[in-house]
């Protein structure tokens, strides 16, 4: 077959692009960037991450394509229907990065009910004793989780929270039994309000499916404790931010973080930057060496589908 090009749009680790390049052609051209779509009209495979959309109208500029590469789990960037119409394979790296997703929710939440990462310096003996009077935290095993979405990050982060001690409420679209032969640890299963009128700390790994859009909105969020802390760490979309900033605003005792948005970065007129129970972060939750590596080894399934072999993760239906 004549070598192929692969264009690579996205952050990718420098080994798994070497692996390919030994392989075929490989262009590194940034999505956002002028001369992407020349790029684009030339490639047989491209690869991804989050901010590359790939629509009609992106698809339309790349007659040659075969397959594209996300390396991650989210596929809400990639119109997968547009896809399968040309015939062009969608390969990903499904649970690539949940152990990076769990150990972060897990911090946040730790930091959260006891920060101490951003304690000061302690600068005399006066000021040792005031903090040991002024920072008393609370414990995960007091407390409920409610876990919304019981996927591969879900299940990790619900083995994790167990064995912390804490109490679980799950909600899913997925029949109970299927969701429970896939655990050992003890869990109730709850509609999407009870979960959040239940739970202490809610965390979201639900997917960016268009149905799941403002899943928590005005009326949702209704249902939120006065002092509940909310963790987004799955897609921004799921959240109405102007109802979250509302809420927020009349729950002082409630906090908020967010390490996704919509859009990313956000506008600087979000109303959610400037409310001090709302923690912005920078879409860090997959960020770790292993995690992105991992995501970045999608090359394998790139090269299968060009060399006409099945690939292992394929993200479209049969
Ligand atoms: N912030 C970050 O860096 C990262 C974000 N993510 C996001 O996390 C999402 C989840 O990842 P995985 O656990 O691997 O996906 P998954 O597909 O294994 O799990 C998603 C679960 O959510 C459930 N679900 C979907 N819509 C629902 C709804 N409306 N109500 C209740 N349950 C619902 C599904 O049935 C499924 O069990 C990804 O789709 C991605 O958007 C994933 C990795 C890193
Ligand atoms: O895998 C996912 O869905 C992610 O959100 C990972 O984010 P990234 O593409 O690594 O910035």
């Amino acid at each position: 077959m004549p070598t192929p090009t692969a264009l690579i749009s996205e952050h990718l680790s420098q080994d798994p692009a070497d692996w390919l390049a030994e392989r075929c052609g490989v262009v590194r051209h940034a999505h956002d960037q002028p001369g992407f779509r020349d790029e684009l009209a030339r490639a047989e495979a491209l690869i991804v991450r989050t901010y590359t959309i790939v629509n009609d109208d992106l698809l339309d500029a790349a007659p040659r394509l075969r397959v594209v590469g996300r390396a991650g789990v989210g596929l809400d960037n990639i119109d997968l229907d547009a896809c399968k119409r040309r015939g062009i394979e969608v390969v990903y790296t499904p649970d690539a990065n949940s152990q990076a997703v769990v150990e972060y929710v897990l911090g946040l939440m730790l930091d959260a009910v006891r920060p101490r990462a951003d304690l000061p310096a302690i600068a005399d003996d006066g000021m040792y004793h005031t903090m040991r009077k002024q920072h008393v935290g609370r414990q995960l095993d007091q407390m409920t989780l409610g876990i919304l979405g019981l996927g591969r990050i879900g299940k990790r982060l619900g083995k994790a929270a167990h064995a912390l001690g804490m109490n679980l409420r799950v909600c899913d679209l997925l029949p109970e039994a299927d969701l429970r032969r896939d655990v050992d640890y003890p869990f109730a299963f709850v509609p999407l309000e009870q979960l959040l009128a239940d739970a202490d700390v809610i965390t979201m790994h639900v997917d960016g499916r268009p149905e799941n859009r403002h899943l928590l909105d005005e009326q949702t969020l209704g249902h939120l404790c006065d002092d509940a802390l909310l963790i987004n760490a799955a897609r921004g979309m799921l959240i109405d931010q102007q109802a979250l900033a509302d809420w927020a605003k009349a729950h002082p005792h409630a906090r908020v973080i967010l390490d996704v948005l919509d859009p990313e970065p956000p506008a600087p007129d979000e109303p959610l930057r400037t409310l001090p129970n709302v923690r912005i972060l920078p879409h860090l939750a997959s960020r770790t060496d292993t995690a992105m590596d991992n995501m970045s080894w999608v090359v394998h399934d790139v090269w299968a589908v060009l060399e006409g072999r099945e690939p292992t993760y394929s993200a479209l239906p049969d």
